[in-house]
């Protein structure tokens, strides 16, 4: 009998899930929380990633318990921010460019939230920051990205583990976070909670 204890990730993420496995995790089960993800008023890009990472988290635990699943509950909000103001996730295209004129050559934040429910209930969360710096875009370089599409349904337009990593100039945090899974610390809150972050590791050549 399997008696390792299950982890959920609750997330229709497919980069949190590449993250992941990129750690050697394999979650047993794919159980995304689809919450309202607007800010409160005056919410700070902070408060709202970690709001949003728990109350994902807490949300898929409760519906994990409901179905008689035992498990670790695994979640995360990433948030991109110019100062205080949060960047929204673009379904339209001039949604998007209005994100990348504003992030073009300027200093931005990446919020990610994570937060790990335990099988009792226990909600525990980290937040990590992230700073970044895009080079001046072109005009050129704005109508490329757009036309290519990657922009839509990332924080603040942009997806820096695709062609947006060349307008990075300059990161200080963690670059799994940007992309939405700040591993070191997610490893860290899941070995807090016994889950075997490494069992999967032997035989992997990478
Ligand atoms: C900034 C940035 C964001 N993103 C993505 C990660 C997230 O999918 C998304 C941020 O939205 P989230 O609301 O954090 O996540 P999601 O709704 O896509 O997935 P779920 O709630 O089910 O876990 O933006 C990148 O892929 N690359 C980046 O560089």
């Amino acid at each position: 009998m399997d008696d390792r204890v299950k982890l959920v990730l609750a997330s229709g993420s497919p980069r949190r899930l590449a993250l992941l496995n990129q750690a050697g995790i394999e979650p047993d089960l794919l159980m995304p929380a689809e919450i309202d993800e607007t800010p409160e008023r005056g919410e700070l890009p902070r408060k709202l990633a970690l709001r949003l990472a728990r109350q994902k988290g807490e949300l898929v635990a409760r519906r994990a318990r409901e179905a008689g699943i035992e498990g670790i509950v695994l979640a995360a909000d990433t948030v991109v921010a110019v100062g205080r103001r949060v960047l929204p996730k673009p379904e339209i295209q001039d949604e998007a460019e209005h994100c990348l004129r504003l992030l073009s050559g300027r200093a931005h934040r990446v919020f990610t939230g994570v937060c790990v429910v335990s099988p009792r209930g226990r909600a525990r969360t980290r937040l990590v920051e992230t700073r970044l710096r895009f080079r001046r875009l072109s005009g050129e370089d704005l109508s490329a990205y757009l036309a290519a599409g990657e922009w839509r349904g990332k924080a603040g337009g942009y997806a820096i583990q695709g062609l947006a990593g060349s307008f990075v100039v300059k990161l200080i945090g963690s670059y799994s976070s940007v992309v939405g899974l700040p591993l070191a610390e997610t490893v860290a809150l899941l070995a807090g909670e016994g889950y075997a972050v490494r069992a999967g590791w032997s035989g992997r050549a990478a």
